[in-house]
């Protein structure tokens, strides 16, 4: 996993050896202070030399006007480099959470997804920056701390030092401690996202239902749990700091007493005894460092387990290795004994057979739930087949470019979906980068031509989100409009018109009867009036196909669709 991690920090080489320089030379030039003040008690105060003295002094202010610029240099350019490694992983994350596949969405709580790509990358930036950079310049500065402490008086030197394994051991100790408590603060964070995004995507809901107390209770459950989480990592924050903090007092005071015990009895001289004392504080600092370093350290190390498990997630349905590219498909669609099921053993879809010619519209009927959504859905491959293969003139759908696959279908759904943005940005989404007047030729063929045109601010409207300042019937418009933009040969229309009122259905169904022209179309649909005109009428039961035919046919029949024509319609 630490392979995996650094090699996040391959394109910023550069940028971290300058990083990582800077702080070495910061480390080391603090070691200086203590020194130049035992060289000034040591030796130029008792010459009473006072040139010299305003020298040293000169070379210090040297020294700390480069440490202030080494400090500007470690500070930014250390967070750019942990920035730019969460940037890179934000973005990879992001690349591959869109290629998963409809089966990893219909398991996955967004707010979950939402959290992964925001706190646990903050928290893997801030280790990327502060962990190796850190540990090296601690390790570096106690080195070198005990290394001058050593050569001053050797005793004193490791008595002091036999603070390290202490520390090594209750920062172990608490390590272990931390990560469990920070693994416990990201799945309540990631619970606790999910929860708002939940509430908050179904706030109409919940305020229809007059449910708000409800929904507080649950909200207040996680935030409480999430409170709980944050106290216990907190607690061992301030329990790793209070002890770390006593233990590095109770070392002054013994370097205060022991130092003194030499300077009177053993000739220790004065400057070296203030050295000692100053080193003793510089070497703190290193140990407050990598207590800060195990402090954030687990956060981003559970973060970035999180991270490698999602980036490990492989796509269901992904381009096969020689899949090819096809500049336009006509629609000539095949399935042959075809299998489907969402989990387990159970079947959706069992050995269906079916044949659709190029251009031809077939509508699906059949009771609710027997399978017509899930038929239609197998086609851009949104789930991977179990059985059985799917083709398009004679291509195998898995043999085809996903996005070739995909840019040969347009769907167009009851529930549409457009994006917060405005009415341009949601009809360009079929064609990105359309010009004003293609969007506009759209919207006249959808029939919206004369809404936009009543709109103060026409295509540059805003939709809300999720469209939800538009109603029913113009959401509709707008994903027909976006269809003919995007100019598909084959087109699936699910239950489009279902929820609007009669005059608007008859109006939206004459524009989805002009986008269907000349396109291989699939209705998926439930007022058998809207299909009567269909090419071939398919049913659908927990059986498979079980009729198809035109409507006379079938009515004739005096099969299942006859009984549903008649349910709907009264006997003929
Ligand atoms: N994403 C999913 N995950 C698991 N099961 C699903 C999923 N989508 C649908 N199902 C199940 O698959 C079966 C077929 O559903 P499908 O939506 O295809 O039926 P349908 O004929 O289109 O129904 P309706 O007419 O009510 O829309 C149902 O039992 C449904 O519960």
């Amino acid at each position: 996993m630490l392979r995996r991690f650094f090699s996040y920090y391959k394109p910023y080489k550069r940028l971290f050896f300058l990083d990582f320089t800077c702080a070495v030379i910061l480390a080391v030039l603090e070691l200086v202070f203590p020194l130049a003040v035992g060289y000034v008690i040591n030796t130029l105060l008792p010459d009473g030399n006072w040139g010299l003295i305003i020298s040293a002094c000169a070379v210090l202010l040297l020294i700390y006007v480069i440490n202030t610029l080494l400090n500007y240099i470690v500070t930014y350019w250390g967070h750019m480099l942990g920035i730019n490694i969460e940037t890179d992983m934000r973005r990879r994350l992001f690349e591959h959470v869109q290629k998963l596949s409809f089966r990893f969405f219909d398991n996955t709580k967004t707010g979950h997804l939402i959290s992964r790509l925001t706190n646990d990358l903050f928290e893997i930036g801030e280790v990327a920056h502060h962990g190796p950079e850190d540990m090296f310049i601690a390790a570096m500065t106690l080195i070198g701390a005990f290394g001058i402490m050593l050569f001053i008086q050797p005793e004193l030197a490791i008595m002091t030092f036999i603070i390290v394994p202490i520390i090594i051991w209750l920062v172990l100790y608490f390590n272990g401690r931390m990560t469990k408590a920070a693994n416990r603060l990201f799945t309540d964070m990631a619970d606790f996202n999910a929860r708002v995004e939940d509430t908050v995507g179904g706030i109409r809901v919940v305020q229809a239902f007059a449910n708000q107390k409800h929904e507080g209770k649950l909200f207040n459950a996680n935030n409480l749990r999430f409170r709980e989480a944050k106290l216990i990592s907190y607690k061992l924050i301030g329990l790793n700091h209070s002890i770390s903090y006593l233990l590095m007092r109770l070392v002054s005071l013994f370097v205060l007493i022991a130092g003194a015990y030499y300077v009177l009895r053993k000739g220790m001289p004065h400057g070296d005894f203030v050295t000692f004392v100053l080193l003793t504080n510089i070497f703190f600092k290193p140990i407050e460092k990598i207590n800060a370093v195990i402090e954030s350290y687990p956060k981003g190390i559970a973060g970035f387990k999180r991270y490698i498990e999602l980036m490990d997630t492989e796509p269901d349905v992904a381009d096969s290795p020689h899949a090819i590219e096809v500049e336009r498909l006509h629609g000539d669609i095949r399935y042959h004994n075809v299998t489907f099921g969402y989990e387990g053993e159970a079947k959706v879809l069992n050995g269906i057979n079916l044949s659709i010619r190029a251009g031809e519209t077939v509508a699906f009927v059949g009771p609710s739930g027997a399978g017509k959504t899930t038929l239609c859905s197998l086609l851009p491959r949104f789930y991977e087949i179990e059985g059985g293969t799917i083709s398009i003139d004679g291509y195998n759908i898995r043999d085809l470019k996903l996005e070739s696959l995909r840019k040969s279908i347009g769907i167009v759904q009851q529930d549409v979906f457009l994006f917060a943005g405005t009415i341009r940005e949601n009809i360009a989404y079929g064609k990105l980068g359309a010009s004003d007047e293609a969007i506009m030729e759209a919207a006249r063929r959808a029939r919206l031509e004369s809404f936009i045109a009543s709109l103060p601010n026409g295509l540059d409207t805003v939709v809300g989100e999720r469209g939800v300042k538009l109603s029913g019937g113009q959401k509709q418009r707008l994903a027909i409009a976006r269809m003919f933009l995007k100019n598909p040969p084959i087109l699936i229309l699910d239950e489009a018109t279902s929820a609007l009122d009669t005059e608007t259905e008859a109006a939206i169904q004459q524009s989805l009867a002009e986008l269907s022209v000349g396109r291989t179309t699939l209705v998926i649909a439930h007022r058998l009036a809207t299909i009567k005109n269909a090419d071939r009428i398919i049913v659908v039961t927990e059986n498979g196909i079980t009729e198809q035919g035109r409507h006379e046919e079938l009515v004739a029949a005096g099969g299942i669709y006859s009984r549903l024509h008649e349910a709907q319609f009264g006997r003929a």
